[in-house]
C-alpha cells in the first residue's frame, strides 16, 4: 500500500474543487485526500449535488486513515471569507499558498507520496501581493531546488520546457548553456527513471523560426543550443536538434521520439493542448516528490455548474498513483 496522494484543489472559486467532488463522487478507494477548506467543500458539494461524505481528517496520522468508497478526507485549512463560484476573493489568496505549503511540508516529511493540483488563478495572486508566477516556481522555491521542468504528457505526446512563465520578451535572456543543460539532464533521468525510457530520443526545437536560418533569423541557435546539446552529447545524453519548431510536431520526427523540448511556454503547449486538451497532465520534473496537475485552468465560466470535464483530473491522479507505485516499489 502507498502512503496517501494529497489533493489541493487550487483557486476555491474556480472548477478546481467541483472536479475534485465530481471524481471522487464516482467511488475510489485508492488513498487521495484533500488539503482545502472544509465548509467551502460542502457549501460546493451541496451546490452541485454531489453525494460524499467529507470528513476532517483532525490529527489523525494520514497513514491509518480507512480510504472507502463515498469518503473523502479533508485535511482543513482556514479560509478568510466565503466562496461564491465564478467570482474571486483576494482575500482568499493566501488560503491558496496555504494549502501548496502544506502539502510540500508533508510531501518533504515523507507522509505523503504525491501531489495532485488543482488549478490555480495566478493573477488574483499576484493582486493579493504574493510572489507567484505558477506552481512549477513556487513548488522549486519552497523545496530550494535549482532547476525543475515543466512537462505536459498526453496520449502520444510528452512536451517539456526550458523556461515556464516569464513575459516573451524575458525568453532569450533566460536560455543560457547551463540552463538548458540542466533542464535536459532532468528530462533524460525522468524518462528513463518515471517513463521507462531505456535510451531516451528528445527532440529540442530552436529559438527562432526556422531554427535560426543559419543565424540570419537570430543567434541562439549558434551561440547558445547547439554548443550546450553538444556538451551534453558528450554526457551520454543524445538529443536531436535545434530543429525549427514549425515543422518538428509532425509524426515522421514524433513517432521517434520520446519526447519534445521547447523553448518556451506557447511553442509547446498549445501543440499539446490541441492534441489532447482535456486528457493531459502536467508534471513537474526535478522536484523531490511526484507532483502533477491538470492540462486546463480555473475555468470561473464553468465553476458550480458541474459541467467542467473531469478527464484531465482524471489523468493526473492515476499518473501520480502510477508515478507513486513505481517509484515505492523501486525503493521497497
Ligand atoms: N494548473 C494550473 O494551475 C493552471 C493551468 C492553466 C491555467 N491556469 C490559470 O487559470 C486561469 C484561467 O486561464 P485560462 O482562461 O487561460 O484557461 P482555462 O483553462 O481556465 O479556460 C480556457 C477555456 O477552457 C474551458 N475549460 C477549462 N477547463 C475545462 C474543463 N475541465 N472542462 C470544460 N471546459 C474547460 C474554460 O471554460 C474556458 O472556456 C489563469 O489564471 C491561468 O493562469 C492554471
Ligand atoms: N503552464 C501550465 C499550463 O498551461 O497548463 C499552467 O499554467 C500551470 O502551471 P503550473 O503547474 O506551474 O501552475
Amino acid at each position: 500500500m502507498i502512503r496517501p496522494i494529497a489533493i489541493t484543489p487550487g483557486e476555491p472559486s474556480g472548477i478546481g474543487p467541483d472536479i475534485v467532488l465530481q471524481w471522487c463522487a464516482r467511488g475510489t478507494d485508492r488513498p487521495y485526500f484533500v488539503i482545502a477548506n472544509l465548509a467551502m467543500l460542502q457549501q460546493r458539494a451541496h451546490i452541485l449535488g454531489v453525494t460524499l461524505e467529507l470528513c476532517a481528517i483532525g490529527d489523525r496520522p494520514l497513514t491509518e486513515l480507512p480510504f472507502r468508497v463515498g469518503t473523502l478526507w479533508v485535511l482543513d485549512v482556514p479560509m478568510a471569507q466565503a466562496v461564491m463560484p465564478g467570482t474571486l476573493a483576494v482575500a482568499n489568496a493566501a488560503y491558496v499558498l496555504a494549502t501548496l505549503d502544506l502539502a510540500t511540508d508533508l510531501a518533504l516529511a515523507g507522509q505523503i507520496s504525491a501531489l495532485v493540483t488543482g488549478p490555480v488563478q495566478k493573477s488574483i495572486i499576484s493582486d493579493a501581493g504574493l510572489s507567484f508566477s505558477g506552481h512549477t516556481e513556487y513548488l522549486r522555491d519552497r523545496c530550494g531546488v535549482e532547476e525543475v521542468v515543466m512537462m505536459l504528457a498526453t496520449e502520444g505526446l510528452r512536451v517539456a520546457l526550458v523556461t515556464t512563465h516569464l513575459p516573451l520578451s524575458a525568453v532569450s535572456a533566460a536560455i543560457d548553456q547551463p540552463t538548458l543543460k540542466r533542464v535536459t539532464r532532468i528530462l533524460y533521468r525522468a524518462l528513463i527513471e518515471d517513463f521507462g525510457c531505456t535510451a531516451p530520443r528528445i527532440l529540442v526545437s530552436g529559438l527562432n523560426p526556422h531554427a535560426g536560418e543559419g543565424g540570419h533569423l537570430g543567434r541562439e541557435e549558434i551561440d547558445t543550443i547547439i554548443p550546450a546539446l553538444a556538451a551534453l552529447a558528450q554526457e551520454g545524453i543524445a538529443t536531436q536538434g535545434p530543429l525549427p519548431a514549425d515543422t518538428l510536431f509532425q509524426p515522421h520526427y514524433l513517432e521517434r521520439a520520446d519526447a519534445v523540448l521547447a523553448m518556451y511556454h506557447d511553442q509547446g503547449l498549445p501543440v499539446l493542448k490541441y492534441r489532447g486538451f482535456g486528457n493531459a497532465v502536467n508534471i513537474t520534473l526535478g522536484l523531490p516528490f511526484i507532483r502533477t496537475s491538470v492540462d486546463h485552468g480555473t475555468a470561473l465560466d464553468l465553476a458550480g455548474t458541474g459541467q467542467a470535464d473531469l478527464g484531465s483530473l482524471d489523468v493526473a491522479l492515476q499518473s501520480a498513483l502510477d508515478m507513486a507505485e513505481q517509484r515505492e516499489q523501486q525503493h521497497a
